[in-house]
């Protein structure tokens, strides 16, 4: 099952959702509103979803509070609520060529991808998650002999998780993981372009056996539906996903109405830092076209500033100008495409407008610099990019590298530094001492060193700066997220002692 054939006659047969998912069943919203989801290398339709409001988000709330306060998920037997979550990631692995199908012809990433990452990292993060659930211990203080203090976790409540179309599984995975292990019941608002797979998800689990009321998808804009989960009284925390001027208005709803907790990973402006010691310059070229280009550079982590010691520059430029063209784009059903569509018109013209900014600049643009049919853009090399550029400075988002050499190892931190993100950042050096330094200089959530990527489920996720705030998606510190601490004293004094 790998030819672009399979895919297309899979694709062809396929039934997509188009309801919203509350209380463990298909919802139409009050209004009968639906919105259109197509296929962004296409523009086929490939289905109408309901376009749920504020009205449909006070229903989803009112049945997640219930089957919250009832107990239903976070009261099971821990071993039960694991078995319940393993069997729903085995039935994700039993569907993955549909869910992979489907997530290309809903976001325009290559199938290839989907099946080879996003598909097994999303079984493989609901799985580690689910594990957690009987082997994360609670504590107790060092209280003496008179009292014993205990802390223990509790589910936060009823969690509203917002999410970005870029990855629309992972996303949806990173965040129901530890909040289903966690106890918590929840709200998931897919974004408006890809909601498809969230509601499959969403079928699956009921399947599985999570209690209706406990996992909602409700679909819709981010305006109608959102707002609302941010504003709701009733939702104690939400989780978000997106741009870092979506996440700010997060920050607000939850001043505005009942201190929610938030929780927000926001945008990246990645920069790979290449120090004049770096061995192997063939392997970092791969490295840095990986990191630049995978997912169309539609990655919050892509690390799309090259920064290069000028003294190394030129060898580096040509050993990723030889692979470059490894980087074929394609039909995203096509098993050979490593780059397909963008997510739609409106962002293909945003990442237009800096290639637009760079020629207005009169910058080098080294390889790329063109679209192609419908919403797809080549791989793109600018070079030259002064840090006062908005290409340096602003999250592009696309299938574009920009190019900045430096003299010296505090040079490269300063250009690493200056932006207002600091999500990820990669380091390239055969000094271990100069790659920690590094490292350590570079003010982000995650730095990689000889390599490109973001770890596994066992190591967290998330920004310092403007790229994130409130906590970590990803490993035991993101059931942080979505756990209360509390503290139970006990008094152990002896009757005639005196209370504590
Ligand atoms: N740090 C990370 O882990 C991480 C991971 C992936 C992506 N990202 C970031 O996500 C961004 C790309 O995703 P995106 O374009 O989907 O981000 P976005 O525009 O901020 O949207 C994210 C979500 O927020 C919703 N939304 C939009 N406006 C809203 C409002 N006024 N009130 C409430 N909700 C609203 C969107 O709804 P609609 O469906 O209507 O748009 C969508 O569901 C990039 O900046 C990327 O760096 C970060």
């Amino acid at each position: 099952m790998n030819s672009i054939s399979d895919h297309a006659a899979l694709a062809r047969s396929m039934i997509f959702p188009h309801h919203s998912w509350i209380d463990g069943e298909d919802y139409s919203a009050l209004s009968g509103a639906t919105f259109d989801t197509t296929n962004p290398a296409t523009g086929e339709l490939l289905s109408r979803i309901t376009a749920c409001d504020n009205r449909d988000v006070d229903y989803a709330v009112s049945k997640a509070r219930a089957a919250f306060d009832d107990g239903r998920w976070r009261l099971l037997a821990p071993a039960e609520r694991k078995t319940i979550l393993l069997r729903l990631a085995s039935l994700l692995e039993d569907n993955s060529h549909p869910l992979a199908v489907m997530e290309s012809l809903d976001s325009g990433k290559p199938v290839g991808e989907c099946l080879a990452v996003d598909i097994p990292e999303t079984i493989h993060i609901l799985r580690w998650h689910a594990e957690t659930i009987d082997k994360l211990y609670d504590q107790t203080a060092p209280a003496g002999n008179q009292a014993m203090a205990m802390i223990i976790r509790e589910p936060v409540g009823v969690v509203g998780c917002v999410l970005p179309w870029n990855f629309p599984l992972l996303m949806l995975a990173w965040k129901i993981g530890p909040a289903l292990a966690a106890g918590c019941s929840v709200i998931v608002k897919p974004a408006e372009q890809t909601s498809l797979t969230a509601l499959r998800v969403a079928q699956l689990a009921t399947e599985a056996g999570v209690p209706a009321g406990i996992l909602n998808i409700v679909t819709g804009t981010g305006r109608e539906v959102g707002e609302p989960i941010g504003l709701h009284p009733d939702i104690d925390m939400v989780s978000f996903t997106g741009s870092t001027a979506t996440g700010r208005r997060f920050l607000r709803y939850a001043a505005d109405s009942n201190l929610k907790r938030v929780v927000l990973e926001c945008g990246g402006k990645n920069p790979a830092v290449v120090l004049e010691d770096a061995e192997d310059l063939d392997k970092v070229a791969g490295h840095i076209l990986n990191g630049a280009l995978w997912n169309m550079g539609e990655n919050c982590s892509a690390t799309s500033r090259l920064l290069v010691h000028s003294g190394v520059k030129d060898k580096l430029l040509a050993a990723i100008a030889a692979q470059i063209g490894e980087w074929k784009m394609g039909d995203p059903l096509d098993p050979a495409s490593r780059l397909g569509a963008l997510i739609g018109k409106a962002h293909f013209d945003k990442v237009n407008s800096y290639l637009a900014l760079a020629r207005a600049e009169n910058l080098t643009i080294l390889h790329g610099g063109d679209s192609e049919q419908g919403v797809c853009i080549q791989p793109t090399i600018i070079d030259g990019v002064s840090r006062d550029s908005a290409i340096f400075q602003e999250e592009i988002f696309g299938p574009v590298l920009t190019v900045t050499p430096f003299e010296s190892i505090a040079e490269a931190i300063t250009l690493a530094n200056d932006t207002p993100y600091g999500l990820a950042a990669a380091v390239y050096s055969g000094n271990l001492r100069n790659a920690l330094n590094v490292a350590k200089a570079i003010r982000a959530g995650t730095v990689t060193v000889n390599c490109f990527g973001e770890g596994d489920a066992s190591t967290p996720f998330g920004g310092y700066k403007q790229s994130g705030f409130g906590g970590r998606d990803k490993s035991v510190f993101a059931h942080d997220q979505y756990t209360e601490l509390k503290t139970i004293w006990i008094d152990l004094s002896a009757p005639d002692e005196g209370a504590l």
